[in-house]
């Protein structure tokens, strides 16, 4: 048994539960898509992974790329298993995607950088499918559709770039070495590869939230003039007095291409 001592500034819960990471592995697609686990700690997740498919890992902790370098020397070796000893978000930064053909992102994420991780992933054109344990309130979050509780820029664009996206179960905080202080879930997501991610989109949609509870026209006026936001609206038949929540994805698209459409 190793004695690590997880660090917190690196999220680190350890999955221990074994029956959870079968599932985990049952849950992965059958396809011959590689795959790529970012924060493979301990190596219990990368242990399964690897007597399925060949992967690359991205771990930050130097303690760990130590240990996990001496776990896994055969499959290193052997080219099943490449570790890569960096922060993810700064490899995304220098090469945009984590591999060079199709992959699918298969992990347990840290919890404080799942949410920008995701979206570097729905944004990576190589990534089809993400299959990741997060904070069950994060995972609502991207599988939210319009008038759900949940419902934010998350949801909208994960519907709008998805075919399919949703909670497969829940792992409770004792699955893990140390428990988490909240309830986890594996999210799902097969990405619709037809689409693309368009960042400017996302910050429009940042800014329709702004205020969630205030009407969306509101919320519109730090982007457009009031008569761009009514001429909209009028072509939309969206009634004035919408909040954000209750817009449908498709309805946030149209009326981006809208405000696109003016600008040029
Ligand atoms: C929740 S733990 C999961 C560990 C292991 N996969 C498991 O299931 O037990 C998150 C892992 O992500 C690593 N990590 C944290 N921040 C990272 C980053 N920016 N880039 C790469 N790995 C990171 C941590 O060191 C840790 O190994």
């Amino acid at each position: 048994m190793e004695k690590v001592k997880a660090k917190k500034q690196y999220g680190q819960n350890f999955l221990k539960d074994t029956t959870i990471l079968d599932k985990i592995i049952q849950s992965m697609p059958m396809n011959n898509n590689y795959v790529v686990e970012i924060g493979p700690g301990l190596g219990d997740l990368t242990k399964n992974l690897v007597k399925y498919k060949d992967l690359t890992a991205y771990e930050v902790d130097t303690d760990l790329i130590g240990i996990l370098k001496s776990k896994f020397v055969i499959e290193i070796e052997e080219g099943k298993l490449k570790l890569i000893h960096t922060d993810v978000l700064e490899a995304w930064d220098k090469q945009k995607s984590l591999h060079d053909g199709k992959y699918d992102l298969i992990a347990n994420l840290p919890y404080y950088i799942a949410t920008n991780i995701i979206l570097r992933a729905l944004e990576d054109v190589a990534c089809e499918h993400i299959i990741v344990m997060i904070q069950r309130e994060v995972a609502e979050k991207f599988t939210a559709k319009a008038n759900d509780k949940e419902y934010s820029s998350l949801g909208i664009i994960t519907e709008l770039l998805s075919v399919d996206a949703k909670i497969l179960f829940d792992v409770p905080p004792e699955s893990f070495d140390p428990p988490p202080k909240v309830m986890s879930s594996i999210l799902y997501i097969k990405k619709d590869m037809s689409k693309s991610f368009d960042k400017e989109f996302n910050k429009f949609l940042k800014a329709c939230f702004i205020q969630p509870r205030k009407k969306l026209s509101k919320n519109l006026t730090s982007l457009l003039t009031k008569e761009t936001i009514s001429d909209i609206y009028k072509e939309l038949n969206i009634n004035d007095n919408v909040r954000p929540h209750e817009v449908s994805s498709s309805l946030y698209s149209q009326m981006y291409t809208k405000v696109k459409n003016g600008r040029n």
